[in-house]
């Protein structure tokens, strides 16, 4: 067995983007509290693609430019007729969707440092167009367009809604998108790293880097909450079903982290963003069971929150359907792929690993009849 099994622990890059010191998370050196409680998404994917918190006219060219490129082609609002929408979760329709926006990208295949940030501004536009798009369709609802004027969260869920929501909801949605942006080299940002450190193009590391955030270890593992939450349904119920899953050796979603393990610091905006929000919509029970699990996990595992753990009650009472919870996400981290697509690039070495051969030796082929 290899010594660091999941590479973990193997430091395999330099980056100025985040860092991750014990609990401490930092987005080109600013903590993780100070953007929670003061920035706009926007500016943090400023600092994320240039180093530096942008000043008021480079924000406001920034949000014109990418407010210019949020409407989908038609052509991709016309695929969504081509499969059955109630039948595909949305993580894998926006990793079909976004790389089929490549394909109405003229620079596609130009891999010159200009272009490469043009398709960051583009497929961070895009995304939550994407998102928005095949959640109404898929509803009987028809396609909201961007409103100019509103900022990115207050967009993304104009378009989702087909109303504009309260300055309460945007904040929240602002606060989540901030806490997700980046972390480092967590497994779909690497992914994405590795898929354009063969010196291939935007579009299909980000493709890559939505098919790593799928899974349920990493960034599915907020719509598995969710439906942990539901199957529990009440409070009372909550230790005999955690025990049972203990019992079956099964993995309590939203807990535990590879890196933190003091605990993640965003997961406690994420548990008093739940409160509240739970507490508002009538679902107060939600927090109280998420918050015996976490309690009981301690206890018993030692582990704690990750981001995943409390997200899930916050979007789910902002009535956001739980199979579009991890879609969430990719819109936020979108914006952390594309500034490590871009470091990548700056300084790339073909990344390549190794592995130790464990299988038979010394076999002969033998023919088919023989066998
Ligand atoms: C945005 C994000 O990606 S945050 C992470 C989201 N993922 C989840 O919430 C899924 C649940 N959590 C996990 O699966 C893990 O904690 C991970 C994948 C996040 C990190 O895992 P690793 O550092 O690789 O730890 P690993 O999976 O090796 O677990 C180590 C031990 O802790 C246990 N453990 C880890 N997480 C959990 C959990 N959530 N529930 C129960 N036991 C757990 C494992 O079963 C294992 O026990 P063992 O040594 O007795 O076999
Ligand atoms: O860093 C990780 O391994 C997972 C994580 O929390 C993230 O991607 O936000």
């Amino acid at each position: 067995m290899p010594e660091n099994k999941g590479l973990e622990g193997v430091v395999v890059a330099n980056s100025k983007i985040s860092s991750i010191i014990g609990s401490q998370l930092t987005y080109g050196g600013y903590e993780i509290d100070d953007l929670a409680e003061n920035a706009l998404f926007e500016e943090v994917v400023y600092l994320l693609w240039n180093d530096k918190l942008p000043t008021e006219q480079e924000l406001e060219a920034f949000n014109k430019e990418l407010f210019d490129l949020m409407s989908l082609d038609d052509n991709i609002y016309k695929h969504f007729e081509l499969y059955p929408l109630d039948k595909v979760h949305p993580m894998s329709a926006v990793r079909t969707g976004l790389s089929l926006t490549a394909h109405f990208d003229e620079n596609a295949e130009d891999k010159s440092l200009e272009a490469s940030q043009q398709k960051a501004v583009r497929i961070l536009a895009q995304l939550p167009a994407l998102v928005a798009a095949f959640a109404r369709l898929r509803n009987g609802k028809d396609v909201v367009k961007p409103k100019e004027g509103l900022t990115y969260a207050a967009n993304f869920l104009y378009m989702l809604n087909g109303e504009e929501s309260t300055d309460t909801e945007i904040e929240a949605m602002n606060k989540v998108l901030v806490l997700h942006a980046d972390h480092e080299l967590n497994a779909s940002t690497f992914t994405a790293r590795v898929c354009v450190g063969t010196e291939s193009d935007v579009y299909s590391g980000v493709t890559a880097a939505i098919g790593a955030l799928k899974g349920p270890l990493h960034g599915g593992a907020n719509e598995q909450v969710m439906a942990m939450l539901k199957d529990i349904g009440t409070l009372d119920k909550t230790d005999s079903y955690i025990q049972k899953k203990f019992e079956n050796k099964e993995k309590i979603m939203g807990m535990g982290h590879r890196v933190y393990k003091e605990g993640d610091p965003r997961a406690k905006y994420l548990k008093d963003m739940s409160k509240k929000l739970t507490d508002e919509s009538g679902n107060s029970e939600l927090f109280d069971i998420s918050k015996r699990i976490a309690e009981i996990v301690k206890e018993e595992k030692g582990l704690l929150p990750n981001v995943d753990f409390f997200s899930a009650t916050v979007y789910h009472s902002m009535g956001i359907e739980s199979d579009l919870f991890t879609p969430i996400f990719a819109i936020s981290r979108a914006s952390g792929w594309t500034a490590h697509i871009l470091e990548q690039y700056a300084d790339n070495r073909l990344i390549r690993p190794r592995a130790e051969y464990i299988g038979a030796t010394d076999r002969k082929y033998e023919p088919i009849e023989n066998r």
